[in-house]
């Protein structure tokens, strides 16, 4: 393969290459390495993860992904930065939105449905500009078990909520408390066999918490937008808060505004920015 054309975003500093594919005949089924080459940081373009911008008729078509009757026109193909697959990504599907009614491919004045491989997510765009905050309907929460998660001779409890992909959620006393966060935190393989993001989370004030997160498939990153909706439920259902509520999710790369609504959805709600648009022969 010669050039062919990247942008690069982030979402409250959770990083992405964006790969516009849309007819899926550019990156075939997009190889783990290619992913890995993209995301490096000091070879690459560097990122969280890499978001393919793909049309539904022609993945569904390829049969890379399982098809589902839709309205959404496009889908977001993401893989994590260690070239492994996730079933969805909050702060991804933000930017992938912004590129898509930057770049003319949707009309920002009404619900944008976007397809993942947790279904069809509809976005929302503020005053129905291009360049407005984006409101996501994330779907309804699964609140699993009670489990528990380490790092080194700590362990905590921790609530497995499941976003469409998997959650671990642990109430800490300081987010140092979860130190360097080098290595994935130890988790119950029998509870996640597919591997999990854990957040580790400390109140602010009422309604209001700060996270760090470590990503399964990314390590540490600056925000995570599914984690501070797992970290939400696990918050609210804490505070035994009714639904219809909104929290603030603080992150080290900016804030979510999270809301539980009345018929048991979650709305995350924060920005996306495209920074950058080139060709890479990577
Ligand atoms: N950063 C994302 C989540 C990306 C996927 C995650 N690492 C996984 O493997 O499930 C987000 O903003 O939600």
């Amino acid at each position: 393969m010669d050039e062919y054309p990247f942008l690069k975003g982030h979402g409250t500093e959770n990083d992405f290459v964006l790969l516009p594919d849309h007819d899926g005949t550019v990156h075939g089924d997009l190889s783990p390495e290619r992913v890995r080459a993209l995301c490096d940081r000091r070879a690459g373009i560097g990122g969280d993860g890499v978001l393919r911008v793909v049309s539904t008729t022609s993945i569904y078509y390829r049969q890379l992904v399982e098809p589902v009757e839709t309205e959404a026109e496009w889908f977001m193909d993401y893989r994590n930065s260690d070239g492994s697959l996730s079933e969805m990504c909050g702060n991804g599907i933000r930017v992938f939105g912004r590129h898509l009614a930057l770049g003319g491919l949707v009309d920002p004045t009404g619900p944008v449905p976007v397809g993942t491989r947790d279904g069809i997510k509809v976005l929302s765009f503020a005053g129905g500009r291009a360049d407005g905050e984006i409101t996501v309907d994330m779907g309804t929460p699964k609140v699993l078990e009670e489990t528990e998660v380490s790092v080194g001779d700590r362990t905590w409890p921790a609530l497995h909520v499941d976003m469409g992909n998997p959650h671990a959620v642990a109430f800490v006393d300081d987010l140092a408390d979860a130190g360097h966060l080098l290595d994935p935190p130890v988790h119950d393989e029998a509870v996640y066999p597919h591997g999990v993001n854990v957040e580790f989370v400390v109140r602010r004030a009422p309604a209001h918490v700060a996270m760090r997160v470590h990503e399964r498939g990314s390590g540490e990153t600056r925000s995570c937008g599914t984690g501070a909706c797992a970290v939400m439920v696990a918050a609210a259902l804490a505070d035994a808060a009714p639904r219809d509520t909104d929290y603030r999710v603080d992150l080290p790369g900016g804030t979510l505004r999270i809301s539980w609504t009345a018929d048991d959805r979650i709305l995350m709600t924060g920005p996306a920015v495209v920074v950058a648009a080139g060709t890479t022969s990577l």
